[in-house]
């Protein structure tokens, strides 16, 4: 599984109720992303991953904000699909290779981003993407890192995901604003779903991945 390939957006969610989960993931779903990135920041994130998985089988589940070896084998023992860290350290990056998992390790470097092509990782999360140059900055890559691909995440919003996505190494992009805090707490999942068929038609699934050379 590539995860730059599952969908134009990955919606980045911190989970406050564990009862927010499985509604969540069914209106990501209804509007057409398969895909939902839950991240460690709150209490109930292993928890909502966990529900996540046994209910809605046919969304694929990742873990973000992993900073540690422990949170990396706590996501996957909890049954994440992928993997997402906001950086890239050498342990960081053992852990996670380590997990068996695919996943996207965060970079805003280009030593960060050769620290991966070292280990002939060639998926990347940008972050921040708009603080560390966003899209000057991934042009800028590709010229000398064209093997790279990139999920930018931080910044990234509906007035400027289609720019991104127009960038020949862009996979995907990552965003919180698929499920806005106040929409969660009041259980407004027809927001939701709405906020995710319009990131879903950011770009149609026959332009996703499959005429892509494998990396
Ligand atoms: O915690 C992590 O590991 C993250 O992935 C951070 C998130 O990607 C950003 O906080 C999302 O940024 P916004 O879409 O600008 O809200």
């Amino acid at each position: 599984m590539r995860v730059l390939d599952l969908a134009p957006v990955i919606p980045v969610v911190a989970v406050r109720e564990v009862a927010h989960a499985v509604p969540l993931a069914r209106a990501l779903l209804a509007g057409g992303l398969p895909v939902i990135e839950i991240t460690l920041r709150t209490a109930a994130a292993l928890d909502a991953v966990r529900a996540i998985v046994a209910e809605v089988p046919e969304l694929t589940v990742g873990a973000g904000t992993i900073c540690s070896t422990a949170q990396a084998e706590q996501a996957a023992d909890a049954g994440a699909a992928f993997l997402v860290s906001p950086g890239a350290t050498d342990r960081l990056l053992d852990a996670m290779q380590d997990c068996g998992l695919p996943f996207l390790a965060g970079t805003a470097t280009a030593s960060d981003m050769l620290r991966l092509l070292e280990r002939e990782i060639t998926e990347a999360k940008l972050f921040p993407a708009a603080a560390v140059g966003g899209l000057a900055l991934l042009r800028s890559v590709s010229g000398p890192l064209p093997q790279l691909r990139f999920c930018p995440t931080g910044g990234v919003s509906p007035a400027n995901a289609a720019q991104y996505l127009a960038l020949p190494n862009v996979g995907c992009v990552g965003g919180s604003w698929l499920a806005p805090a106040e929409a969660l707490a009041a259980g407004d999942w027809p927001r939701i779903e709405a906020l995710a068929r319009a990131a879903a038609a950011l770009r149609p699934p026959s332009e996703r991945g499959a005429d892509r050379p494998a990396n």
